[in-house]
This record gives structure tokens, C-alpha cells and sequence, in this order.
């Protein structure tokens, strides 16, 4: 398949990534080094396709004063540029990163403003640039002003022009899309603390976890991958069956987008049209190569390949 993939970062972040001994709460903490990189679920996704050579169309919601990263990125790597410029800067997520029990703390901050002509904007834009069978990527948080409508015009929209819909969020985000069934995408990507949280129940062992989501196959979302950090993930098919990839075993730099490179080697597989558990293999490796980079990237292929060699499924 050579269409292009779209990835839509409604929330993107600038990843402020401070590296500490260890993180002690409520007490001074002297850090070892920090870094800044551009981020946000969907531009993680773009920047591991892109990559891997995979062509990739990066749109979603920037705010102008901050874009430069961001551009650089992408002109970097070969990413088209589709995202809508706002006033005011994009958001800067912290991240701690704890060299005793590489452990990450997440701090997020909520977004830019966003004027109410975006949304509109957005779906236009969809119009011109989605075609019959593409795969689309939505990824990540949504800002405060869009936290009411959520995802749901969007993949009205998708819908409608026949698209491929792969949504990675959480919280109320995923809530209201599951809450509805006449515009479910076709795969999601929650990992187990997402799941547990949607439910309100612990789900404790793989029996449960795969349950969950062969209920939610039933519901006509046909692909959920439900990641599992260092236990590593569990895919459940419609067509496909039901798989669980051992995590690869590796010492992470940060693991902070592992599950994006999850994502982003699942797209790229079905974008080679190879199957589901083909594509849980090449996600998994993604993520394990990921993982032992700041930032978004892959390392060269060939070192892909041989991770990808590694990975084992077990039928669940
Ligand atoms: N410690 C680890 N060792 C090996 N593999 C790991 C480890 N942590 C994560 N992974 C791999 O990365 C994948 C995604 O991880 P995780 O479940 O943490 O994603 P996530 O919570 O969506 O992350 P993020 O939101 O930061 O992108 C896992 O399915 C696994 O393959
Ligand atoms: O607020 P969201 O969109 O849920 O998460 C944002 C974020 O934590 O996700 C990426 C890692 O997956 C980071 O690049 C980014 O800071």
C-alpha cells in the first residue's frame, strides 16, 4: 500500500525530559541532564513511521510560537506538515526520568487555547486529504476546549470518507467514543491502567484482560491491542484471534512513547499489508528499539530487524 498516513495530534507537547539519580517527592532534587523534544502521541507515531519509511502526513493542532521544533522534526524526517497553526505556544510536558527504577513521572499540562474555527478547519482539511481505505492515526489527550465535543466529529467524519481509524487516548476522551457504537474506529491501543480505568475494575490476569477485549471486538471494534508495559501486549482480533507478545528484554532509556512505537510498527505492518499478529511482532519491536532512545526514533533498520527476530507470540 503506498497512501500516505495520516496521524492527527489534537495535543501535541514539547517533551521537557529530566533525568534524576533518583526522584525523591516533596524534596530537592539535583538533576543529571534534561532534554527538550517534540512529542505528543500522534507526532511520536509519525516520527517511528517516518523512520521506518513509511510515508506519513503529520496534521492535528499547534500552537505557532513554539512550532519550530516541531517543524524542524519533520522536515527532518520527511513528514508532511498538515498541522493547523493557533496563537500561543504548544504545552511542555515534564517528564522524570529515575535512573534507580527507570520509573518515568509524567507532568502534563492541559494545552493551548484553541479558537472555535479549529474544529471546523480540521474537518475540512480531513476532506481533501483522507481517501477510501487510508489509515488515520488519532493519538493522545485532546485541550480543555475540545475536551466536550471529544473525538467523536472527527470520526464521524472518517467515517464517512472510509478511513482506516486506529485511536490511541484515554480517560473521558476514550469514554466517550466507547460510550457510543455508529462511529467506533477500527482499532484501539489503551494500555491496562486505560482499560482498568474505563471499566472501574482491576483486571488482573490475561484471561481477564483478553476478555475485556474480545467483548469489545464483539461491540465492532475490530483490532484492540491493550499494552502492558513491561509484561508487554495483548492483541485481540475479530478475524486474527487473540495473541499476547513477550516484552524483548532490554534496559530502557526512557519509556516515555513506547507504546506510540507500538503503534506506529502495527500501522506500518498492515500498511504492508501484513497480518495482525505480523503487526503485533513489528509494534513490539518498535517499542523495544524505542525504548532505548530519548525522543522519538527508531535506530537504523537492521537493528529493528534483529529485535523483531526476538519477539515471541503465544496464541491466548
Ligand atoms: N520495561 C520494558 N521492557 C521491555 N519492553 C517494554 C517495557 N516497557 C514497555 N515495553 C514495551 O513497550 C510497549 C508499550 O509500553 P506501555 O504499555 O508502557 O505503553 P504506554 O503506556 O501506552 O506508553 P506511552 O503512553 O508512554 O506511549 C509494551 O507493549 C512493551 O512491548
Ligand atoms: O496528554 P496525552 O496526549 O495523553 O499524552 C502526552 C504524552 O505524554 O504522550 C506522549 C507519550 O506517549 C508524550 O510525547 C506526551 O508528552
Amino acid at each position: 500500500m503506498s497512501r500516505q498516513v495520516l496521524t492527527i495530534t489534537l495535543n501535541p507537547a514539547l517533551d521537557h525530559t529530566i533525568r534524576l539519580a533518583s526522584l525523591e517527592v516533596g524534596r530537592v532534587n539535583v538533576a543529571q541532564d534534561a532534554a527538550q523534544t517534540p512529542g505528543g502521541k500522534g507526532v511520536n507515531v509519525a516520527s517511528c513511521l517516518a523512520d521506518w519509511g513509511v510515508p506519513v502526513m503529520a496534521s492535528g493542532l499547534l500552537g505557532r510560537d513554539n512550532a519550530g521544533a516541531f517543524a524542524s522534526l519533520f522536515e527532518g524526517k520527511g513528514i508532511a506538515d498538515r498541522f493547523l497553526r493557533l496563537p500561543g505556544s504548544t504545552r511542555t510536558n515534564i517528564k522524570l526520568v529515575a535512573q534507580d527504577t527507570l520509573d518515568t513521572t509524567d507532568v502534563n499540562l492541559p494545552g493551548v487555547d484553541v479558537p472555535d474555527s479549529a474544529l471546523p478547519q480540521l474537518i475540512e482539511q480531513l476532506q481533501h486529504l483522507v481517501e477510501d481505505g487510508q489509515i488515520v492515526v488519532l493519538a493522545g489527550s485532546l485541550p480543555p476546549a475540545l475536551q466536550a465535543v471529544g473525538y467523536l466529529p472527527l470520526l464521524r467524519e472518517l467515517k464517512a470518507l472510509g478511513a482506516e481509524v486506529v485511536l490511541d487516548t484515554s480517560g473521558e476522551a476514550l469514554a466517550q467514543v466507547l460510550a457510543q457504537d455508529e462511529a467506533l474506529p477500527a482499532m484501539i491501543k489503551p494500555n491496562r491502567h486505560e482499560l482498568e480505568e474505563w471499566l472501574g475494575r482491576a483486571l488482573p490476569s490475561i484471561a481477564d484482560i483478553a476478555a475485556e477485549a474480545r467483548r469489545l471486538n464483539q461491540r465492532g471494534i475490530a483490532t484492540v491491542v491493550v499494552s502492558l508495559g513491561g509484561d508487554g501486549a495483548l492483541l485481540s482480533t475479530r478475524q486474527d484471534g487473540c495473541w499476547l507478545a513477550s516484552p524483548l528484554r532490554i534496559t530502557p532509556l526512557s519509556t516515555v512513547g513506547a507504546g506510540d512505537a507500538l503503534v506506529a510498527g502495527m500501522v506500518a505492518a498492515r500498511h504492508a499489508d501484513q497480518s495482525w499478529p505480523q503487526a503485533l511482532r513489528l509494534g513490539t519491536a518498535f517499542a523495544a528499539a524505542k525504548l532505548q532512545r530519548l525522543g522519538p526514533h527508531l535506530p537504523p533498520r537492521a537493528e529493528v530487524k534483529a529485535l523483531l527476530e526476538q519477539v515471541q507470540l503465544q496464541a491466548v
